[in-house]
């Protein structure tokens, strides 16, 4: 049942298309996908391009992801599309050709931190942060399994990022809201609802920008967003992020083909996407820029980073593509590859914040032999050349991936990568007339064909 409060705000915010938006509710969700553009995958999934996104698709009929060995590999992920539009703000709000210090604030599940990595340079930086620790979890293996090993996943209350010695060049808050945007796709988000509710959110969200803004740096920018229509988690504060924080606005033009709605606070723009205009869910999203302030200077940790010794660097890198550009450091005995241009940021990160990942999960030694992580078995990084690959078929790769026997007669004895597609899903390791299955036990999928 749609709240008659919030019925009646729809009716003041858009009196000439309410009967339009609510028409729309009793309409079915759109299904869209976003393709990793670093895994090669020929997909048998296609359908109608979103025109905002260059890897989204929308599809005509919504599969079962979860027995689709490919969505479990990182090949794509679902995301609903209206969000895609993140892409176009930041191709205009940032230089997305400089190697830039990301921060993906309000980051769980993944879709925005996953949407930002395959939008970054190589050399980029995204920490990707969720302060709620069971939903840190979901954030790691989605961003474990998407492959890219430019990133930092952090379980942190935004406050804590003001202890950084550095400041970051570009922050998404995608806040949490009250959830407007998901009344037709999640019904039982309008029992969530009220009045209160919006307000609560609305306190909630400035506190988090309040929070976060010092560990933007002059002159960077934060994209805002929320999955709501109404205007005081929207609009209001906006003009509260200029008059308090004297954040400005920055040019962004959308397209009107493709039919979000453009508003103007105190100078800054913000789109709203409306059910029955945009071929999605709703949202709004608006890009500021920090004027004022002061720029940190990175200073040299005193405590030493636990770097790996020649020795254990010479078993480790043959597991990697490219491994000159890692560091290789020891956390108790896992062998961690990180990104070598940002070992002093990174460095700072693990000194001030809670850390879930970094890098690249390599794995343990046992004398020279590695016994790989499962994030290897996704990583972009991982050379092949050096693992074993063992090709299973849907069927095969979907009883791996419960955790259940499948056909390994023709396995070679030692690790072995599963591969559906040639997509890394995980370890294998054969003794003789049995097999290990390394598939992480809380990924494993549980629901039969
Ligand atoms: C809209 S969701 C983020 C969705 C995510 N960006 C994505 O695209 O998959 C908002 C997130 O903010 C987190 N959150 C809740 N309270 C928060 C707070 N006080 N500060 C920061 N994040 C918070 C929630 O746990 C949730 O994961």
């Amino acid at each position: 049942m749609i709240p008659a409060e919030f019925q009646s705000k729809i009716q003041e915010l858009l009196p000439s298309e309410a009967e339009a938006f609510f028409q729309s509710l009793d309409t079915d969700s759109p299904t869209s996908i976003r393709f990793n553009p670093l895994k090669s995958y020929s997909s048998k999934l296609g359908g109608e391009k979103i025109p905002w996104a260059d890897n989204g698709i929308y599809l005509s009929e919504r599969p079962s992801f979860t027995l689709d060995s490919a969505f479990h590999a990182g090949a794509y992920y679902v995301q609903e599309a209206s969000s895609m539009v993140l892409e176009e703000v930041l191709k205009q709000a940032v230089d997305l050709e400089e190697d830039i210090f990301a921060l993906d604030l309000c980051a769980a599940p993944g879709g925005k931190s996953t949407h930002i990595q395959s939008l970054l340079s190589e050399g980029s930086l995204l920490v990707s942060n969720e302060v709620i620790k069971s939903r840190a979890n979901i954030l790691s293996e989605n961003i474990t399994k998407w492959g890219l090993p430019n990133t930092v996943i952090t379980n942190n209350d935004p406050s804590h990022f003001d202890r950084l010695n550095i400041q970051f060049d570009v922050i998404v808050v995608d806040a949490p809201c009250s959830g407007e945007g998901l009344f037709r796709r999640e019904p039982e988000a309008m029992n969530e609802w009220s009045p209160e509710a919006v307000k609560l959110c609305a306190t909630r969200q400035q506190r988090i920008l309040a929070d976060i803004w010092p560990a933007i740096k002059p002159g960077g920018v934060l994209i805002y967003s929320t999955c709501t229509y109404n205007s005081l988690e929207n609009e209001e504060n906006l003009q509260w992020l200029n008059e308090q924080l004297d954040a400005e606005g920055i040019s962004i033009n959308l397209n009107n083909d493709w039919g979000f709605t453009e508003t103007e606070t105190n100078g800054i723009k913000g789109f709203h996407a409306y059910p029955h205009k945009v071929k999605g869910e709703g949202l709004f999203i608006a890009a500021v820029r920090k004027t004022e302030g002061r720029e940190k200077k990175l200073r040299k940790q005193k405590k030493p980073m636990n770097f790996a010794s020649r020795q254990e660097i010479d078993s480790i890198k043959p597991w990697l593509m490219n491994p000159e550009k890692f560091d290789f450091i020891k956390h108790n005995d896992l062998f961690i590859a990180l990104p070598n241009h940002w070992k002093e940021v990174i460095h700072d990160i693990n000194s001030n914040l809670y850390i879930i990942s970094e890098g690249i999960n390599i794995g343990r030694l046992k004398g020279k032999k590695l016994i790989p992580n499962e994030a290897l078995a996704f990583s972009t990084e991982l050379n092949l050349e050096k693992a074993s690959t063992f090709e299973l078929n849907l069927e095969e790769t979907l009883n791996y991936l419960r955790k259940e026997s499948f056909d390994f007669e023709s396995m070679p004895n030692g690790w072995n990568l599963i591969t559906y597609k040639g997509l890394g899903l995980g370890w294998a390791n054969r003794i003789q007339q049995r097999v290990n299955n390394y598939y992480p036990t809380n990924w494993r999928i549980r629901i039969s064909s």
